[in-house]
This record gives structure tokens, sequence and C-alpha cells, in this order.
């Protein structure tokens, strides 16, 4: 007699084997997808041939070939910009406003800190600013007759220990900033890491855990770069620029010509590269973000890309992502070179005009030699604020980029609005429950289903048929497009989600294992559990056995990089860990399936204890687990074509009976 029972399966190989086939299937799906992502003209890596730019030609040909180039990455960039600002294709990202309040909210909270900070990089930068105004007085000094010694002395004086202290107030203005930025890198730390565990579990199931993956990681270190260091520096970088350029129209109106009036082609090449950087950046994240689901999905899905044999269009698919992150980059690299050459014209030409504005100057009596001194001196001392504060703002923009990716996270629509209504008792309920996982493709239409507590329902149907969605909308996973589940009277939608799971609780096959020890793995949903209960809970799926004869008993580590655990012990850890949760209601969804099953009939006699005075919706696939439970529904198409007992539906002779015959023969 076959053990494998979704009607579906019957005749399919198995036990285990069976369930290899239906990620096999889904997986295959997915691939087929990507290949006709291939085909389909999203992939557009590659640069036509008619844009590369040949070897001998002129230099303007290759400015042009150079900007025609540019202009298609733009195009690609913001084509590529604008799918991911849609929120049907993964998770959104933010927009300007919401990273400008997220920034004021951080900076708002440590008004002190950034005020300490800045009054200490502007009383560093007055200092140093002093300087070549005596520095330029020493040689209007020494050009004069008869100056004595002792006031050149006094000045040379004055330079050192003005350096000296320039020297205290940069240390301690840098201190200040790396205390400031470790303060913010925290606090911004514990906003992601609310976030990400506030998000609706449906959406993060239909989220690319590549995206994910990429935003809370390479997003997160970004971000916290830009902020622990490109912030302060900016900062910094900008208040020296600006008290530099001041100091210069102080010390001479005319000599500060050159540099004021090559701000204003500085002024544009910025305002050009402000309006396309935050683009390019969010695109190059996004490209990362294509990188890591590409390889999420072949390293998860290895045996079936081994199996189907998919491995060139895998490669294929990943050089097409990684073709389309280079070029995202070169995008952004273009910008930089475009704004750092205006900057080295704009910086180094003024130098050489103050020089001759000087001269000129000079000879007509308008400026003194100390004033032409310190002028060129404030030109050089520029250069280098200026130029950190330009490279520090192009790292905040690369921060701000992945801040909106970061903050997208947070935009991720709620599908639950938690209120405070109590349920009157454990009463669950679906009435008329219909959803959908793509808008007008509703795959249940209109099931009402009414749970006896402490009864056993069994969900049987053919594979596909909206069992296992079903189960989700019963356990509060998914909230229904339409109708209500409720447990004694209250929707499963209005419950904070802590409380929703010891009212009822989702067992699957994915039955996650923590690092960590095997106690903290049970105790998850109720952390103060003593070990009597953790045992407890052990012996109820039979694993205690096992558990006591491991070197470090309840204290052994287990998880990626620890103590592997066969499935089936997964899986009685899984389980235990629902029996210290203490739910009233359980929706097993394949959740034997895993376990041999001499194991499983064993284990499910163990937890008869446990199911005991409890609610349990059983998604079965073995039909004895069907022939056990009071009631049976036969899910057909997203309906229930069938409700009742196993010997009520014998009767009936509808599906249920072919089915069971079928079983038994
Ligand atoms: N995450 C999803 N996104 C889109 N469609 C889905 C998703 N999960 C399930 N479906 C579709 O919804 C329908 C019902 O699936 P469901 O898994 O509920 O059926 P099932 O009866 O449990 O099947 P099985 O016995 O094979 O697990 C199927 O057509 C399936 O392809």
């Amino acid at each position: 007699m076959s053990e494998a029972v979704s009607p579906s399966r019957v005749g399919s190989p198995g036990g285990a084997g069976s369930s290899v086939v239906t990620p096999m299937a889904d997986s295959a799906a997915t691939w087929d997808a990507d290949r006709s992502r291939l085909s389909d003209g999203r992939r557009e890596s590659r640069i036509p041939d008619e844009l590369r730019i040949p070897s001998h030609v002129s230099a303007t040909a290759r400015l042009r070939a150079w900007h025609r180039r540019h202009l298609l990455r733009e195009e690609r960039a913001q084509r590529f910009y604008a799918r991911s600002r849609n929120p049907e294709r993964g998770l959104p990202v933010a927009g300007g406003q919401a990273v400008a309040e997220f920034i004021r909210s951080l900076l708002v909270r440590r008004k002190g800190l950034a005020l300490l900070l800045l009054i200490l990089n502007g009383l560093a930068a007055v200092a140093g600013l002093i300087v070549p105004r005596i520095l330029g007085q020493l040689v209007d000094d020494a050009s004069a007759a008869g100056t004595v010694a002792a006031t050149i002395n006094g000045l040379a004086i004055a330079v050192m220990a003005i350096v000296i202290m320039q020297a205290l107030l940069t240390f301690g203005a840098r201190c200040s900033a790396a205390v400031f930025g470790q303060d913010l890198l925290a606090a911004a730390r514990e906003y992601i890491v609310r976030t990400v565990l506030r998000l609706p579990l449906s959406r993060v199931e239909s989220a690319s855990s590549g995206d994910l993956v990429t935003r809370v990681t390479r997003d997160v270190s970004t971000m916290s770069e830009s902020v622990r260091w490109g912030l302060p520096e900016a900062v910094v970088a900008l208040i020296t620029t600006v008290l530099t350029v001041v100091a210069m129209v102080l010390n001479s109106p005319l000599l500060s010509l050159p540099i004021l009036v090559s701000a204003v082609p500085l002024w544009i090449a910025v305002r050009r590269y402000f309006s396309h950087a935050p683009m390019g950046y969010i695109t190059e994240g996004g490209t990362y973000s294509a990188i890591n689901t590409s390889l999420t999905e072949s390293v998860e899905g290895a045996r079936t890309v081994e199996a189907l044999g998919l491995q060139n269009s895998r490669i294929a698919l990943t050089d097409e992502d990684i073709e389309e992150s280079a070029q995202a980059e070169r995008y952004t690299m273009s910008l930089r070179n475009l704004l750092f050459g205006v900057i080295d014209i704009a910086y180094n030409t003024p130098l050489v005009w103050t020089i001759l504005l000087g001269g000129f100057g000079y000879a007509e009596g308008w400026v003194t030699l100390g004033q032409i001194t310190a002028a060129t001196l404030y030109i050089q001392a520029v250069v280098e604020p200026l130029d950190r504060l330009i490279s520090n703002v192009d790292r905040l923009q690369v921060g701000v980029a992945s801040t909106t990716r970061l903050l997208g996270i947070a935009a991720v629509p709620q599908d639950r609005e938690p209120t405070e209504q109590k349920p009157s008792d454990s009463h669950l309920e679906g009435h008329d429950l219909r959803f959908a996982y793509r808008e007008g493709h509703d795959v249940l239409h209109g099931v009402d289903l009414d749970l006896v507590p402490g009864e056993r329902l069994a969900i049987v149907g053919p594979s596909g048929s909206g069992k296992s969605t079903l189960g989700r909308l019963l356990s509060g996973i998914n909230g229904p497009r339409t109708g209500r589940v409720t447990v004694g009277q209250v929707d499963l939608t209005k419950l904070p989600l802590d409380q929703l799971r010891t009212e009822v609780s989702l067992v699957t096959q994915e039955h996650h294992v923590f690092v960590g020890t095997i106690r903290d793995n049970i105790v998850l949903a109720r952390e103060d559990s003593p070990d009597e209960v953790v045992i407890d809970a052990l012996r109820t799926v039979d694993a205690w056995d096992w558990v006591q004869r491991l070197p470090a008993g309840l204290d052994t580590m287990i998880g990626s990089g620890n103590a592997s655990l066969t499935p089936a012990q997964a899986q009685q850890v899984a389980l235990a860990r629902l029996v210290v949760a203490d739910p009233h209601t359980l929706v097993l969804d394949e959740a034997t399936s895993l376990i041999d099953p001499r194991t499983a009939r064993h284990l499910e006699g163990s937890m008869a204890a446990l199911l005991e005075d409890r609610t349990v919706v059983a998604i079965a696939h073995r039909l004895h687990t069907a022939h056990d439970a009071d009631r049976i529904a036969v899910v057909i198409d997203g309906k229930i074509a069938e409700l009742g007992s196993h010997d009520e539906l014998l009767a009936a002779d509808g599906e249920y009976a072919s089915l069971w015959h079928a079983w038994t023969s």
C-alpha cells in the first residue's frame, strides 16, 4: 500500500521522495521565468556594437562615442530605476523626503553632540585660517622698513601657538565626529533590525530574498560608512571651505574674485551631478540585489539546476546580472569623472588668476604683498577641504541611495492592523474566504469553515487545489481578500502577532533551526520556560532520547556551523517549540512528511497527548491521517467539495470515497 496520499500523488514516488516533486516543479517554473527574462529583452546589459569605441579614431570621435554611451547607460539606469520603484516588483525604494526625515530624526535626538561637533570644527577651521593672515602680515612687516625683529619673532610664535591649538581642536573635533558617527550608526542599525522584524511574513515571502539580504547587509554597511565617516567629514569640510572663502573675501575682495567666479561652473557641475547621481546609485544597489537574487536561487536550487541541466542558463543569467551591474557602475563612474574634472579645473585656474590679478593690483597699489601671500595660501588651503567635501558628498550620495533602499523596507505596507480586542474563546471560523496571490487570480473561491473547538479536521484534495493556502489563512499568515477568519469573534488579522501565535500556529515542512542551543531553539515563543518544560516538550515529540545522548544535552549548539540534525530531528525540535508555545489550534501542513513513515506514525502517536484538547487542522498527505480525523474537508479547485466524517464521506460515495478506494485497493 502506498504511503503517498494526496490524490495527485497517488502513483507518484511515495513518502519523502514525493516531497521533491513539488519544489522541483516550482523551481522549474522560476527558472523558466528567468530564461524568458533573458529573452524578453528586459535584461539589456550589453552595449550595442555600434556604440563600441573603435581603437584608432580621433579624440573628438572618442568623446562623442563616450557621450553616446553615457546617455545610453543613463537611459538604462532610468528604466531600471523606474522598475525598482514599482512596489509590485518586490521591495519598494523610499523617496528623498523619507530619507531627509529619517536623517533629521536621527540628528534632532543628538542636538548636543551635533552642536559640539560643529563648534569644535568651526574653531579648528578658524584657527587654520588665522595662520595665512599672520603670514601675510609677516611678509608685509618684513618688507616694510624699520620693522624690529621682536615683532617678527612675536608673529612667528603666534603662528606656532595657533598651529598647536588648531591641532588640538582638530583632534577634539575628530573624536567627537567618531562618537557622533558611532551613535548614529547604532541608532540606524537598531531601526533597521526593528523594521525588518516587523515585516509582514506574507510580504517577506513574496519579496526576493536576494534583495532583502542585499539591503540588510550591503546597504546597511554602505549607509553606516557614510554616516560614520562621510557625514562628519563633509560637515567639517563644508565649514572649512565656507570659512576659508569668507577669510579670502575679508583679506581682499579683489583677490577673491577668481575663486568666486570659478564657483559658477562648479555649482553647475555639482547640480548636474546631484540631479543624476541618486538614481544612478539606487540603480547600482538594485543591480547588486539582482546578482544576489540569481546566486541565491542557484545555490538554493542546486539540486534542481543539476537535475534539469540548467547550469548554462543559470550561468548566462548571472553573467547578464553582472554585466548590468557593471554598466550601472560605469554610469556612476562617468558622473563622478565629469564632476571631478570640472572641480580640478575650477580650483586650479583661480590660483593662476589670483597671482596675475595680485601682480596687477600690487603694481596699481590696490593690494599689498601680504594680501597676495595670504590669498594664494587661502587658495591652496581651500583645495584640500573642497576636495574632501566633494568626495564625501559623493560618499553621502551612495549612503543616501542605500538609505532609500533600507527605508523602502519600512514602506512595505502592513498586512494586519492589531487592535486591543481579545478573543472570547478558541472557536476558529472562516467565512466566505477568497484569496489571490496575483490580482484577478483567486485560488480560493468563497470557502466557509466552522471548526468545532477540540476537533481534528483533515484537509485533503488534489495538488494545487488550495489546501495550503487555506491553511495559511486559517493560521493568520495571510489575510483573506474577502471574508474573515476569526477566533473567538476577533479577526486573526486584528491580533498582535505574539498573541496570534499563542492562539493558532502553522507547522510546515520548513522547520528552521536557529543558531543556538537546543534549549534556545525550543523556548523561542516563551523564553522564560524552565528546563522541565523543555524536557517535557522533547519527550512529547519523542526527541528526549537522542537529545540527552548528545554530549552537551540541552546546551548542544545547533544550527549553521554547529552540530547538524537530521531532517527528522530538526522537525522534532520545531514541534517541541510548538509544544512550549502552546496554541489552542494547530494547522499542520505536511508536518510529518519528511519523517519516514514508521517514525511519522510513532511521532503522530506520541503527539496525541499534545493534540488532545486542541483544535487540529491537518493538511493530509497520508490518507490514514484523514481516516483518523473527526471530519474531512475535501478541497477541489479552491472550494470545499465535501465535508464530513470518514464514514459519512464513504457513504456519500463522492471524491473522497473514490480516493479511499484507490488507496486501499
Ligand atoms: N506563493 C505563491 N504565489 C503564487 N501562486 C501560488 C503561491 N502559492 C501557491 N500558489 C498557487 O495557488 C494555488 C493553490 O496552491 P496551494 O499550495 O494552496 O495548493 P495545495 O492544494 O496545497 O497544493 P499541494 O498539495 O501541491 O501543496 C496553486 O495554483 C498554486 O500554484
